[in-house]
């Protein structure tokens, strides 16, 4: 048995902060090779071993490879970006609709990540207060999941633009079981090195040091030195 209070050598350091910086959600660049089982496996073995309140362990996961039942859901896709289009006029709508926003056909297998919101019981331990708990474990094992499916050349994509009722009505999901994220995930043809809304004009990445602050919102926070160095990914100093 390994022992866990072992330091991270700084190759498993540098290949953990790689992964959080070079994972990309993945639209348009989707190969149609599958997933090997035995990958597919680490990935939802990483997501399983997400932290939970009270460790609940709210998720299930839902492999969608039949194609028939994927339409349904870009049906259901279309509807919702359609209406999602519309809140914006003249260019920027413009650029929205000529944004791709899923990948659900072109990769070769699709994972709804649900939040079962009644596993434990009644009462669960550090739920009591803030019942959304579950939600926030469930997004954990997403994270956890597109981390690794990273490490592991495979590319993930949210598509959050779809109606949760109809999403939960064509994966026959009970009432208490919430669909949290829809993802697509396959190999890559490349991984972007920046977020594609970045590239597109859409949107770009916060200066860091304009959203630390210190004892309050809004204050910025007196350590000079740490100011200093948040333009630079931390990983990477010296
Ligand atoms: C909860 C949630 C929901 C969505 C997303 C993300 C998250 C966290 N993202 C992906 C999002 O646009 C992307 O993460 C950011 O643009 C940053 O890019 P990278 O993930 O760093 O590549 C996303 N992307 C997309 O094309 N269609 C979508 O419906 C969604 N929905």
């Amino acid at each position: 048995m390994t022992d866990p209070n072992r330091p991270f050598t700084d190759e498993e350091r540098q290949g953990l902060y790689r992964a959080i910086h070079e994972r990309r959600d993945v639209r348009s660049q989707f190969l149609p090779d599958p997933i090997p089982d035995d990958v597919l496996a680490r990935l939802l073995q990483a997501a399983h071993h997400a932290p939970s309140v009270g460790f609940m362990q709210p998720w299930d996961f839902i492999l969608i490879d039949s194609v028939p039942v994927r339409e349904q859901i870009v049906a259901i896709f279309d509807q919702e970006n359609e209406k999602a289009a519309k809140n914006y006029t003249g260019e920027r709508q413009h650029t929205y609709r000529n944004l791709k926003l899923q990948g659900i056909l072109e990769s070769p297998i699709n994972l709804c990540i649900t939040c079962d919101r009644s596993r434990g019981g009644e009462h669960v331990l550090g739920r009591n207060s803030i019942v959304e708990t579950d939600l926030f474990s469930t997004c954990l094992a997403v994270q956890n999941l597109w981390l690794a499916a990273r490490a592991e050349g495979i590319g993930v994509g949210w598509v959050s633009i779809l109606d949760q009722q109809q999403l939960a009505n064509t994966l026959n999901l009970p009432e208490h079981v919430y669909p949290l994220a829809y993802l697509c995930l396959g190999y890559v043809s490349e991984f972007l090195d920046q977020p594609e809304l970045q590239k597109k004009g859409w949107r770009s990445r916060l200066p860091l040091e304009e959203l630390v602050h210190g004892n309050g919102w809004g204050a910025p926070s007196d350590n000079q030195e740490l100011r200093s160095i948040l333009t630079d990914r931390p990983d990477q100093a010296g």
